[in-house]
């Protein structure tokens, strides 16, 4: 991985704004060279961040039928309830911009979160051997253009908590829980080998309860004697910061 770039901005708004020129860039570079633009969701405060892309000059610049949605983890709800990152990112984000619905990737309602982490890793496996994603000739997994990841004030990322073994899940794509510390407790998520085969990881982390977690991410403080999950992300390719003031308030 090269040297991480990190962005302390003033606000949330300065966030919002350089995230919507980040990702802007990052579309046209990734639809010029292959066509398409895969983007990897979190749920959280992620998507209210993302409304300045919903607006001018960023609404109209974009190649929205281009894009491809992901989610980086999900909560085994129907798709309607309000716990749904699905929900929450359609209600915020997904239904105002033009996105064509068949490129966009909810999980299978019905399911145990067994069954409906199986059934979205054999989804993704599928959109490889299509030619819809690319894998890493490193690791064989999927590599998205860009993944979004927001992070818990415990250090915790997509669905990755500090006390699961899923954390260090080495062979499956995509795995469960049902006893998330955080509500409601059953999920799917991405596994680390999946979300660090990418090729762009932005970071994207506000408010105050993420401060002291983001001083032990980013090597200040040296741990707090266990690595908290986003220690783990480390991508092939890009990560970048995106920071506010108040989740940069504990570092030097
Ligand atoms: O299902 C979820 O809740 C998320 O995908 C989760 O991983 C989220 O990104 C972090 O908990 C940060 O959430 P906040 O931005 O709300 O702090």
């Amino acid at each position: 991985m090269a040297q991480p770039v990190i962005h302390k901005l003033e606000a949330e708004s300065h966030v919002a704004i350089a995230l919507a020129t980040y990702i802007a860039d990052l579309s046209a570079k990734f639809i010029a060279a292959k066509g398409s633009f895969s983007v990897v969701l979190s749920g959280g405060t992620l998507i209210d961040t993302l409304r300045k892309l919903t607006e001018p000059p960023y609404v109209s610049s974009i190649d929205w039928s281009k894009w491809l949605i992901f989610f980086l983890d999900e909560r085994v709800v129907p798709l309607s309830h309000s716990d749904s990152n699905y929900k929450l990112a359609y209600d915020g984000f997904l239904s105002k911009v033009p996105i064509p619905e068949s490129n966009i990737y909810p999980i299978k309602e019905k399911l145990s979160p067994e069954e409906a982490a199986e059934e979205y890793e054999q989804r993704l496996k599928h959109l490889v051997a299509n030619g819809t994603l690319k894998a890493s000739p490193v690791t064989g997994f999927a590599t998205f253009d860009l993944m979004l990841v927001g992070m818990g004030p415990d250090g915790h990322v997509a669905s990755l908590f500090c006390w699961h073994f899923q954390r260090f899940e080495k062979n499956k794509w995509v795995t469960f829980i049902t006893d998330s510390p955080k509500p409601p407790p059953s999920r799917i998520t991405f596994t680390f080998p999946l979300i660090n085969s990418a090729s762009e990881i932005a970071m994207v982390v506000t408010g105050e309860d993420a401060a002291d977690a983001v001083k032990v991410a980013l090597g200040e403080h040296a741990s707090y004697g266990y690595p908290l999950p986003v220690q783990k992300v480390s991508p092939e390719g890009n990560l970048t910061w995106f920071l506010d003031n108040e989740a940069t308030s504990e570092l030097k």
